[in-house]
């Protein structure tokens, strides 16, 4: 057997964390090296040849800075990642020219593959919105998957020449119409006993096409990120969207 790739995860007492730390035990091809959490010392990340990182939008940063300084690798599940903060990694990268880091918002192939439907059916209809539900334990709204599908829709919409959506609203004291992201209307729930789901709902004359996925349990997410983990060297620079990884694109 060739050699297993070396893993560390930073965030594992984290929901998240804890799932990728369990998944990387049971696969042969990988091993377990370090589990960092909050306050931890990185150091050299335990020998680590790919570091896992779910922890919070304002600590993935110097996280994965950290890094990429080392040449460490990096899977990033952490969402909030802004344009700004984007621009800063991709700078970041040039200076460690082979080292690849993959910042996907959402790792399940259901949800890969709504995003990519959605992305598909934007230019056919004149209204969209989305609705993400997540548990309330969630610390950040709209969810990284919504925020990632609005501009996918968006940009769909803008190359196809698209208006933007149709809504006569002149009074909205409360914001029930939702934030705006990418000029699509982006709705969420916070909810005990959901762990995530997102519905795309497009509306044309006559018409409506809804699109949705659900997890329904963490595991959903761990062969993605395994496909990450045994993927990312061989993408030096930075990949957003684990689509680009399996040919979703
Ligand atoms: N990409 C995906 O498929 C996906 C799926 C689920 C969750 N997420 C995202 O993953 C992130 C984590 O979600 P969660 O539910 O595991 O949250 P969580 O609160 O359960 O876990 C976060 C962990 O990060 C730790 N942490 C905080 N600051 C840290 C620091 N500076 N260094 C190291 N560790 C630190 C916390 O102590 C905690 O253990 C969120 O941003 C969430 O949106 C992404
Ligand atoms: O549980 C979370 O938090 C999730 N976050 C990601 C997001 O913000 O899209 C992915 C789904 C679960």
């Amino acid at each position: 057997m060739s050699e297993r790739i070396l893993v560390a995860v930073i965030g594992a007492t984290g929901r998240m964390g804890g799932e990728a730390a369990k998944a990387v035990e049971a696969a042969d091809d990988l091993q377990l090296v370090g589990r960092f959490d909050d306050g931890d010392d990185l150091g050299n990340l335990g020998g680590a040849q790919v570091a896992v990182e779910f922890t919070v939008p304002d600590a993935s940063p110097a996280n994965v800075a950290h890094c990429v300084a080392r040449g460490v690798h990096v899977v990033v599940g952490t969402t909030g990642w802004s344009d700004e903060r984007l621009e800063t990694l991709r700078t970041q990268l040039q200076e460690s020219s082979d080292t690849g880091v993959l910042i996907a918002p959402n790792f399940a192939i259901g949800a890969l593959l709504m995003m990519s439907f959605a992305q598909q059916a934007a230019k056919f209809y004149e209204s969209v919105e989305i609705v993400e539900t997540h548990h309330p334990d969630k610390v950040d709204a709209p969810s990284g998957t919504a925020a990632r599908t609005a501009d996918l829709i968006g940009t769909a919409r803008e190359d196809a020449g698209l208006d933007p959506v149709p809504d006569a609203t002149t009074s909205d004291p409360g914001g029930a119409r939702g934030a705006r992201v990418h000029g699509i209307p982006v709705h969420a729930m916070r909810l005990r006993g959901r762990v995530a789901h997102q519905e795309v709902s497009f509306g044309g004359v006559g018409e409506a096409l809804t699109i949705r996925h659900d997890s329904f349990d963490r595991v959903s997410f761990m062969p993605g990120v395994l496909t990450g983990v045994r993927k990312v060297a061989a993408h030096p620079g930075l990949t957003v969207g684990l689509e680009h990884f399996l040919g979703i694109d």
